[in-house]
């Protein structure tokens, strides 16, 4: 055959496990997951172009490693993400000589604890219709197949954080031709759900023990949000553009443990109708009945670095 494989990579996707953490006192903890592993090396080419099964580690067999590893690996090591990521990327590459590259994705599905009278109820949870948050830790060998050295690439995020201010947004002095017909907003509703992810800065499995991945996640949908809402700086809000722009150098600047952040940001249109037909005042001011359209949005993305690379672990 006169074809070559440019990459491959196999594994299991959407292996959902769930982890209870039971403490003595009967407080409970939960954490929801679907895991996606991906495995890759030369020596699994022959399995694509030769039937050649040998070395070809089951995804079956991983799948059961990924429950293998959530009930024997300390609680702290699976509650979070981007940590039982990094576990199952780890073991991949260290118990198979052949595997020299392993992603793992894990996406969370969030239970809140229920509440009854100001008081958390130790073990029962409702779903809420929060973001999702999601890790990804790539672990490659430097030697291969030797697992002497592994450098780790870890990423992190989370999607679907709708949120929506009724004022202080506008946007105004756009370019002008015979295509623009949108008229300039001095004050808009603005609408959008937050997709956002960043890469931590270490790349050793030392260094990505070290890092407290819940405050990190935490810390930047706080301050994403605090910027969208609390930002009283008038540039800041003059486009999506400049509110991703400031949401992301907030994150920076209050995190050393990432490198850049990258988010994007559709802009969910919630335009005035025009009640002029029916003699009403509802366009610019005197705006208070909109038509909120999902189809088609703004999308506004980028990624922000520091300027200087010296900030590092
Ligand atoms: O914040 C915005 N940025 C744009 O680029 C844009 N374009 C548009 O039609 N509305 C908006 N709003």
């Amino acid at each position: 055959m006169s074809s070559a494989i440019k990459s491959q990579a196999y594994g299991k996707a959407r292996v959902r496990v769930l982890r209870v953490v039971r403490h003595p006192d009967g407080w409970q903890e939960l954490v929801d997951y679907s895991v996606r592993v991906l495995l890759s090396g030369d020596q699994f080419e022959s399995s694509y172009t030769a039937g050649d099964n040998r070395l070809v580690v089951a995804t079956d067999s991983q799948k059961n490693i990924v429950y293998y590893l959530a009930k024997t690996l300390d609680a702290d090591k699976v509650m979070t993400p981007e940590r039982f990521a990094a576990e199952i990327a780890e073991f991949m590459v260290k118990k198979y000589d052949h595997v020299t590259s392993a992603q793992v994705h894990i996406t969370t599905r969030p239970w809140e604890r229920q509440q009854y009278g100001g008081r958390h109820h130790p073990h029962a949870f409702t779903r809420e219709g929060k973001e999702t948050r999601w890790a990804e830790v790539v672990a490659t060998k430097l030697n291969p197949p030797s697992a002497a050295a592994v450098t780790f690439a870890a990423t992190a995020g989370f999607y679907d954080l709708e949120i929506l201010k009724t004022t202080n947004s506008s946007f105004v002095d756009f370019y002008r031709d015979e295509f623009a017909t949108l008229p300039d907003m001095a004050d808009r509703i603005v609408s959008t759900n937050v997709d956002c992810k960043w890469r931590y800065v270490a790349t050793s499995k030392a260094a990505l023990d070290q890092v407290n991945f819940g405050a990190v996640y935490a810390g930047v949908k706080s301050n994403s949000l605090d910027t969208f809402s609390n930002d009283t700086r008038a540039f800041v809000h003059a486009s999506v553009q400049t509110t991703l722009y400031m949401m992301a150098d907030r994150c920076l600047k209050a995190f050393s443990e990432i490198d850049d952040v990258y988010y994007a940001l559709p802009n969910n249109h919630v335009f005035p109708v025009d009640l002029s037909p029916f003699g009403l005042k509802n366009l610019q001011e005197h705006a208070t009945v909109y038509n909120p359209i999902r189809d088609p949005s703004g999308y506004i993305t980028g990624t922000i670095s520091r300027k200087s690379t010296a900030s590092k672990l």
